[in-house]
């Protein structure tokens, strides 16, 4: 396979392209309190048993919390800027659905440099991922995935859109308990880049995943 893929040096700036940029250190602590007990509301509201009064109790809370936070808010497609501890700056999407730290219906997912090289995060989904009985939805499988996978192509100084997605479900992926996800990046050629990577439990694979992303066209590359 050819390895001609130009990783940039330095990541594109979303700012430079029009896009509001959030750094992650500017979120506030009672933000992320918020999302992490609202993804708890949506978890027992799934499951509830209450009846109507507390129901009709419940919603009046969640209808009053709403109005409170209906003022100023963070455009589609605003930008959060992470920091790693290896230096690393990565770009995402505040509202990102698999990894979006302000997005309560993410799980979140977040990856880090992995030893042996590209990616590693870890998750747990509740049960408001179920597919089957016990266990995460096939499409939230691929969609954790797809969101390493894009990862590990940015983090290798490529990023850009996933083109194509396979994914071989080997085993169930259980709710409820700690997943691994790993990706990496397996080869390049001109703005194709070919990633690889696993869902495990336990050691065990549950999920693969292949995909193309095909880098974005950069200026100054000349399209390559
Ligand atoms: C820190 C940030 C982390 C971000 C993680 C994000 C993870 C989430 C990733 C996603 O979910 S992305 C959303 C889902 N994907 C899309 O919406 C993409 C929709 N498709 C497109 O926008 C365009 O088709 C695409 C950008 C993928 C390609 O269009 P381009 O005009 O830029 O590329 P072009 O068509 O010139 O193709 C470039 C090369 O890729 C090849 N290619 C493109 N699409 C392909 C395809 N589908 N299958 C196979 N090959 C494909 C194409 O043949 C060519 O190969 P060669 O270099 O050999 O000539």
């Amino acid at each position: 396979m050819t390895v001609d893929a130009k990783p940039v040096a330095e990541l594109p700036d979303p700012r430079d392209f029009g896009f509001s940029v959030v750094p992650e250190e500017e979120i506030p602590a009672e933000l992320v309190s918020l999302v992490e007990e609202v993804r708890s509301l949506v978890d027992a509201v799934a499951h509830t048993k209450a009846g109507a009064e507390e129901l009709t109790a419940a919603r009046e809370a969640v209808a009053a919390a709403s109005d409170r936070l209906k003022g100023e808010r963070h455009g589609v497609g605003t930008m959060i800027q992470q920091s790693w501890p290896d230096g690393r700056v990565e770009y995402g999407t505040l509202t990102n659905i698999v990894a979006g730290p302000t997005n309560a219906a993410a799980p979140p997912l977040r990856m880090e440099a992995a030893p042996e090289g590209g990616l590693r995060g870890e998750a747990v989904l509740n049960g408001t991922y179920q597919g089957p009985p016990g266990l995460v939805h096939g499409g939230w499988v691929a969609a954790l995935l797809d969101q390493a996978l894009g990862s590990a192509a940015s983090a290798a100084g490529m990023p850009g859109l996933t083109a194509n997605l396979d994914v071989n479900y080997r085993n169930p992926t259980p709710l409820d308990a700690p997943l691994e996800i790993t990706a990496r990046v397996s080869g390049t050629e001109r703005r194709k880049v070919f990633v690889s990577g696993e869902i495990r439990h336990d050691g065990q694979v549950t999920a693969e995943g292949t995909a193309l992303m095909v880098r974005m066209n950069l200026p100054g590359d000349g399209g390559a």
